[in-house]
């Protein structure tokens, strides 16, 4: 959990690398008045097709959710949710025709291998490698610092502030409910504080020449900053080994939809090993509407983490669960199947236990409930097996077949209604680690909560939301399988 303190840091209008102006909206930019983005792009040999312009998402209430059915009193809060600017159509464009191209000097990326020996490059070697955003942040903090950077027209166009949780206040990151999420949020404020302090002491004495910040003061709020634009804006492209992130200029003005009208090309020159990134129309797009690009099927979790948003209804959303035998034996005993084997698993069950890497060295033990699976394989199919007293039925199923929901009941349908209940059990007990209900959580997003309150009551409340759903969807299948049964 973050101290008091950790979390008022990031969150104050510390001294950061320029004078900032007070937040308005998530469509707020770090100059007032930026330069042109376009035509910067169109003058430095890009392509920007001519029926595109960038537009404020906010009031327009554009995007995913505004085109779907309104089924859940949540969704039309998630409708005043600002998407900040974007890139809108002003005219129809035709399947398949390039949106935007940006020639090679254009993204911008950071390779601290290139230049070991540098100061930014000593920086971002301290850097672990999962914070990847932070590598590349540097180099970002690196050219809003320098005086003529050739990438100023696009960073007075990044917005001033985010709404990621490393900036809530303490209240509210608890206001998360949500064990996971909250460890990954209080573990980046920690970073950002002692880094800062890694930072003023590897930068002391410093020549000037050989500052990487023209010698302006990187403090954890600016390092917040940086780190936040590169998560919510970077593309993973191909480099020579791997995938390198890079900041797209223009291209980044792309709100996320899993339901996209655009998508990323990445090629390479062959003559000149050049890269070329287009973003190409997928459809028809019409007048009015926004271009989007699939940003990853993601969960919640990394969409408020990384991006500062929540999707309602993301079916790639899920909870967080730790395999634990008491656990187990409590839900299924609440569902009133308890067996001994749950809590003491016989020889054989444990042999494939271990095969399923939940029991025995180096086992891991965190499982999911929902997501596009609904239930985690090796849940399930622990579930199942321990359920079942029939070892030989058992040896003789597919481990595959056992961690699948989609096979119908390998190993029976006594075994698959108590495993199902068990899992419904499960949903209930998780649900119980919320502490505010769902109809709570409503009233707090009807009422005038700070934006960021709204964000981690959203995301909280769909959480519960979702375990709802794989409640009422294995409701749904048990009762189809005793259908069943006493049809046969
Ligand atoms: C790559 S940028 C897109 C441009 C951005 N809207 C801007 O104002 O510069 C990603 C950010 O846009 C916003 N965003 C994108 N897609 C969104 C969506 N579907 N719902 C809510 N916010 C979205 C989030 O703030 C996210 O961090």
């Amino acid at each position: 959990m973050a101290t008091n303190a950790a979390t008022k840091m990031l969150t104050a209008t510390a001294a950061s690398l320029t004078h900032r102006r007070p937040l308005t909206c998530s469509a707020a930019r770090l100059v007032p008045q930026p330069p042109d983005l376009m035509r910067w792009v169109r003058r430095e040999g890009g392509f920007v097709h001519p029926s595109l312009k960038i537009a404020d998402h906010t009031s327009h209430g554009l995007g995913l959710l505004s085109t779907e059915p309104i089924v859940h009193p949540s969704l039309k809060i998630a409708d005043h949710t600002s998407h900040g600017l974007g890139l809108l159509s002003t005219e129809p464009i035709a399947d398949g025709s390039d949106l935007i191209a940006l020639p090679d000097h254009l993204p911008l990326r950071f390779d601290p291998q290139d230049e070991p020996e540098s100061a930014l490059g000593r920086l971002a070697a301290r850097v672990p490698v999962e914070l990847w955003a932070m590598r590349l942040g540097l180099r970002l903090l690196h050219e809003r610092s320098k005086v003529g950077s050739s990438w100023w027209s696009y960073i007075s166009n990044l917005p001033e502030t985010f709404s990621v949780p490393i900036f809530f206040s303490g209240e509210d990151i608890k206001n998360l409910q949500y064990a996971p999420l909250i460890h990954q949020v209080n573990k980046r404020c920690r970073f950002l504080l002692e880094f800062e302090k890694e930072i003023k002491s590897l930068l002391e004495g410093i020549a000037s020449k050989d500052h990487p910040f023209e010698g302006k003061d990187v403090d954890a709020s600016s390092l917040g900053w940086a780190m936040s634009a590169v998560s919510s804006r970077a593309f993973r492209l191909h480099g020579d080994d791997s995938d390198v992130p890079m900041m797209l200029p223009l291209i980044d003005m792309c709100n996320h939809s899993f339901d996209p009208n655009a998508r990323i090309v990445q090629e390479i020159d062959t003559g000149s090993s050049k890269m070329l990134v287009r973003v190409v129309a997928e459809k028809q797009i019409e007048q009015d509407t926004p271009i989007t690009l699939n940003y990853g099927c993601l969960s919640n979790d990394l969409f408020l983490l990384d991006y500062g948003f929540v999707i309602p209804e993301n079916p790639f959303d899920h909870v967080e669960l730790r395999y634990d035998g008491a656990l187990l034996d409590a839900a299924s005993m609440a569902a009133g199947v308890s067996s001994p084997s749950i809590s003491s698993p016989e020889k054989w069950q444990q042999e494939i236990l271990s095969q399923l890497n939940l029991i025995g060295d180096g086992a891991v033990l965190k499982v999911t409930l929902g997501g596009s699976d609904l239930v985690d394989g090796r849940l399930l199919a622990a579930l199942r097996l321990l359920l079942c007293n029939d070892e030989d039925t058992v040896l003789n199923s597919d481990i595959d077949a056992l961690k699948s929901l989609s096979a119908e009941a390998p190993l029976g349908v006594p075994t698959e209604t108590a495993a199902l209940r068990t899992v419904v059990a499960l949903c209930v007990v998780s649900l119980e680690y919320f502490p505010t209900k769902i109809m709570q959580d409503e009233s707090i997003l009807k009422g005038d909560a700070s934006g960021s309150t709204k964000l981690a009551v959203q995301f909280r409340m769909q959480k519960k939301l979702m375990i709802i759903d794989v409640m009422r969807k294995l409701t749904q299948r048990i009762r189809t399988l005793s259908k069943e049964k006493s049809a046969a």
